[in-house]
């Protein structure tokens, strides 16, 4: 089952910066956490219903490395989702015809939980994460 928003991700071209400027603003915001098996540095704001992704891309061949050039100042990259069950979701996606990204396998995001992306043509021009969480704090 797909459950409630677990981040929004906005893509940016300076991580430390955009980190500082919502930190100015009060908002909390986490130490900078480098996936190179993702491709990007992420920092996560918490506004207790919902956490904002700040992604910077890292190394060559990001994932993010093409919307950046077409979106230099940065902008909303992708949602991502909570649900029960990542295997069943896979499964389901993909019976609905809709692209699951990396061969349909989860990988390890983030928050330590295992996580897929659904091409965003098949879902309506927006790029959507789905993410099983272990533990209800992440
Ligand atoms: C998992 C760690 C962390 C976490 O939360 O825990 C993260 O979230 S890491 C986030 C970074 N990783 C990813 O985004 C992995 C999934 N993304 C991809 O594999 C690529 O970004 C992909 C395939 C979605 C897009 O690839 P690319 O931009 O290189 O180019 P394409 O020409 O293949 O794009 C195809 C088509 O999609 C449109 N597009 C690209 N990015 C987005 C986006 N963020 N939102 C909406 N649409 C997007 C692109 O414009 C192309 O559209 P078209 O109409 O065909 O021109
Ligand atoms: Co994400």
């Amino acid at each position: 089952m797909i459950k409630r928003v677990n981040h929004i991700a906005i893509a940016v071209p300076d991580l430390e910066l955009a980190a500082q400027t919502w930190r100015n603003l009060g908002v909390t915001v986490s130490e900078p956490q480098t996936l190179p098996e993702h491709g990007v540095r992420v920092v996560f704001l918490e506004f207790g219903n919902v956490k904002l992704e700040l992604l910077e891309a890292y190394g060559e061949g990001s994932p993010i490395g093409k919307f950046m050039q077409k979106n230099p100042s940065g902008g909303m990259h992708h949602v991502c989702f909570d649900v029960d069950d990542i295997g069943a979701t896979s499964a389901k996606l993909q019976d609905a015809g809709i692209r699951v990204l990396g061969g349909g396998q989860p990988k390890i995001g983030a928050h330590g939980n295992p996580v897929l992306f659904a091409h965003p043509s098949d879902l309506f021009g927006v790029l959507t994460e789905f993410e099983e969480p272990h533990s209800p704090e992440s």
